[in-house]
């Protein structure tokens, strides 16, 4: 079926069906076990959703030239075209085989970094390599976007493997955070990682040049206490950072799609080589169910394909990752870098504009914290948000394992919750168990009425380790890839981000009181104020 009659059918069959989900858990018993992947110690259930056998027919019928987009990915074709790149960033996952048959001289490339990451972790950590003040105490990793979203989710999700110096993560050009963060750090034994892809971001340099003075007013030899991460070693060249501290990584590997790498430098340097490793075998075991698992049965796909059905067949304009895991606090920030910088477009690859609209505004934060601020709207707001749950069966405080018990009772309770609503007959009941009557009784129980029938997908692991972090990082990294494909964008260059990065440089003369031409007479005005509170310097 020609692909516009693929999303026509679907069009239709969401218009034409009612589908309500609690009826479709009554009309097949099957649909739990049905609607539910399990691969490789993870479970993803979709079936909270109002999609059915038809519509997931319908669905995988979206995906038919997945398999060959796919594969020119994952053999390093050039796919990301508007910047003429490929785009491997899973082969830093598989440094012992090739990503594919002829991909040795990668794989051999990605061992041998990974082997100077390991020794130079490893000798920080024993205190073999030391700062001036001794062995190193601390690690700050500057960097901003997705030289710091990875490390810095991963290193908090993995928290109970941190056996290595203390981390910090520098990212906002505000002084705040590098002041907040410097503060009570001993310069002579703090490792200042610079973690730029381009080495030009302004953000980053202007901290790193900060930190540099940080260090320079406390220790004889800043250099000593400085490394560097960077696809441009030719401009770390100009930081004179001894080479042996520099860990550069290839074009083909995406900024949020980076934390496999040299990027994850400071977490390597918390969790440890081995720890690291076992990240990187999770992610590959998802690449390889990615790569193996018919469509009907592959998680990434599946995660695609639901989201698909939400936001561009159901229209619901956004969805919440629900997290209950405290340690993944970072998670929705991680992904909606991920999945906004990545789909957040509005031309397809070959510059018509899309047929269909870019990826929803993705956004969450932990349960059950989000449970008493926003889930308010999640159960009676007027728009639909379709909810993805993420937890894991075990914590790491057994001394506290009835918290986590409840941790998980909330989230089978919301979803739960979400499905089923509370019909104004229940509520009715409700209100007359409390005396109510009347009119006052219809008035109260419409207040409490929850319009159910809202989807939701959970996915569980049975811990949050190196290797399942890896992998649910993994799976999210496919499943945009999934979703960009079937939208026809390119999911891997970004240049919705350069705009406001150009105007911030003609902009800033303007806080210096001199004049810029064309600028418009809002940013005028407020440059202006900004002036006067700053007391009229310039
Ligand atoms: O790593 P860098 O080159 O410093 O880039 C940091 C970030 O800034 C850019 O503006 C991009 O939007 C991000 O994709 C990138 O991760």
């Amino acid at each position: 079926m020609p692909i516009d009659a693929v999303w026509d059918r679907l069009t239709a069959l969401h218009q034409a069906s009612a589908l309500n989900i609690p009826a479709l858990f009554a009309a097949d018993p099957d649909r739990a076990e049905g609607f539910t992947i399990r691969a490789d110690g993870m479970v993803f259930d979709y079936s909270k959703t109002a999609i059915d056998r038809e519509t997931r027919d319908a669905l995988l019928a979206l995906t038919a030239d997945l398999n060959a987009r796919r594969d020119a990915m994952l053999s390093g074709e050039k796919i990301n075209e508007t910047e003429g790149r490929a785009v491997l960033h899973a082969a830093l996952r598989h440094p012992d085989t090739p990503l594919w048959p002829g991909g040795e001289a990668v794989r051999a490339g990605v061992a041998a970094t990974l082997a100077r990451m390991a020794s130079f972790a490893t000798h920080i950590r024993d205190g073999e390599i030391r700062g001036q003040g001794g062995a190193f105490t601390d690690v700050v990793n500057i960097g901003i976007g997705g030289s710091d979203l990875g490390p810095a989710m991963a290193a908090r999700a993995l928290t109970p493997y941190q056996d290595g110096p203390r981390l910090h993560f520098v990212s906002n050009v505000d002084g705040a955070d590098l002041a907040d963060t410097l503060r009570g750090l001993d310069p002579a034994r703090t490792l200042v990682i610079v973690a730029s892809k381009t080495f030009t971001t302004i953000e980053t340099m202007t901290n790193a040049r900060s930190a540099q003075d940080w260090l320079a007013a406390h220790v004889d030899d800043p250099a000593q206490q400085f490394a560097a991460v960077s696809s441009a070693t030719d401009k770390t060249a100009e930081w004179s950072i001894d080479p042996d501290r520099v860990f550069g990584f290839e074009d083909w590997v995406g900024g949020r799609y980076s934390v496999w790498g040299p990027i994850g430098l400071s977490l390597m340097l918390g969790i440890g080589p081995q720890r690291f490793r076992e990240f990187l075998r999770g992610g590959a075991a998802m690449d390889d169910h990615f790569r193996s698992a018919p469509h009907a049965r592959n998680m990434p796909v599946m995660l695609a394909l639901v989201g698909l059905w939400h936001h561009q067949i159901c229209g619901y304009p956004t969805r919440a990752v629900l997290p209950y895991a405290q340690r993944l606090g970072r998670l929705p920030a991680y992904l909606q870098q991920l999945e906004m910088e990545s789909n957040g477009k509005r031309v397809a690859m070959d510059g018509s504009d899309l047929t269909h609209g870019s990826g929803p505004v993705v956004w969450g934060e932990p349960g059950t914290n989000g449970q008493h601020a926003f889930y308010q709207l999640i159960h009676q707001g007027t728009q639909i948000v379709p909810c993805e749950f993420i937890a894991a069966a075990c914590g790491h405080e057994p001394a506290l394992d009835h918290h986590h018990k409840l941790l998980l009772a909330n989230c089978l309770a919301q979803s739960e919750a979400l499905m089923r609503g509370r019909d104004l007959d229940e509520a009715r009941q409700l209100m007359a168990a409390q005396g109510l009557t009347g009119a006052e009784l219809d008035r109260q129980a419409r207040h409490r009425v929850f319009p159910g029938n809202r989807p939701s997908t959970t996915l569980l692991v049975r811990q949050v380790t190196p290797y399942t972090l890896g992998q649910i990082i993994a799976l999210y990294e496919h499943r945009v890839f999934v979703e960009g494909v079937v939208l026809g964008l390119n999911s891997f260059d970004q240049w919705g981000v350069e705009l406001g990065k150009e105007l911030a440089k003609s902009v800033a003369p303007l806080l210096d009181g001199k004049t810029v031409p064309d600028q418009d007479a809002s940013t005028l005005s407020l440059a202006e104020a900004l002036r006067e509170m700053r007391g009229g310097e310039g």
